[in-house]
């Protein structure tokens, strides 16, 4: 897990794939309110097939180091580009694309500048590129049962190399057809975004806005790793809910290890 996520990251212009999955006023907006919402980054026949090499591969999600009730219940594996499947490829590539994207707004300073110009503001000389990751989380999220309790993926304090270095949070959903309609009852598979919340607060009782965005198949959702306090909600449907995540941030080179704390 870590280990694959921490060892090797590409520099953004590396990753970018070339066609662009956000817009400038989608970057805009992920910069201002701390996450975004973007749908059709695989078309209906690309979230399809993905869908089922999801489904494929069902016997190789484990356990993850954190498996516990109180934390997740989720099952995961890992993506990178060289995988076999050639729907599972592109889906990992638009993700590894969106570092690129963020780094062209940076209005001439040549790399992203945080969020709401926070590098700025915390006395960054220089904006820092993204590391991007060369492979990403695949987390299948079985019914009745498997949830996230609330969480944030990435601090400046981290001892974990990975957790440290993340900065952006990048979720493809790469659900079935079923996950197009929203569940009739109960819970319903949501993430749930606990944005506003105080850094001390685990809970989201302190969150100024909350938002449930439901894991359709080819939906994009960015955010704030450091800072947004989220949560999966369980489901009760027969389909599995499938995500896969990316995190960018941390320099790209070989074997970034997160050996200074990540506030200059
Ligand atoms: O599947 C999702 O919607 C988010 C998963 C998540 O929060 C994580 O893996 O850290
Ligand atoms: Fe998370």
């Amino acid at each position: 897990g870590p280990a694959i996520e921490v060892a090797r990251r590409d520099s953004p212009a590396e990753a970018s794939a070339g066609a662009d999955v956000t817009t400038r006023d989608q970057r805009a907006a992920l910069r201002r309110d701390r996450f975004v919402v973007v749908d059709g980054v695989l078309s209906r026949a690309e979230a399809l097939a993905a869908n089922a090499a999801c489904e494929r591969r069902h016997e190789s999600f484990k356990k993850t180091p954190q498996d516990d009730p109180s934390a997740r219940t989720d099952r995961v594996t890992w993506i990178g580009g060289d995988d076999t499947s050639p729907a599972l490829r592109l889906a990992i590539a638009r993700l590894r694309s969106v570092a690129s994207e963020l780094d062209t707004d940076a209005l001439g300073a040549g790399a992203w500048q945080g969020f709401d110009d926070d590098n700025v503001s915390r006395g960054h000389r220089r904006s820092r590129a993204l590391g991007v990751p060369l492979a990403g989380q695949l987390a299948r999220y079985g019914a009745s049962g498997p949830r996230y309790a609330p969480h944030r993926d990435g601090s400046v304090l981290a001892f974990d190399p990975s957790f440290g270095a993340r900065e952006v949070t990048a979720v493809l959903y790469l659900c079935g057809p079923a996950w197009d309609e929203p569940a009739r009852s109960g819970d319903d598979g949501a993430l749930v975004l606990y944005c506003g919340a105080d850094a001390a607060d685990d809970e989201g009782d302190s969150a100024t806005a909350v938002h449930r965005v439901r894991p359709v198949g080819g939906r994009l959702v960015l955010f704030d790793s450091r800072t947004v306090l989220h949560e999966v909600r369980p489901h009760g449907r027969r389909d599995d809910r499938f995500a896969l995540t990316l995190w960018l941030g941390g320099e790209h080179y070989p074997e970034f290890r997160c050996l200074r704390p990540y506030v200059s």
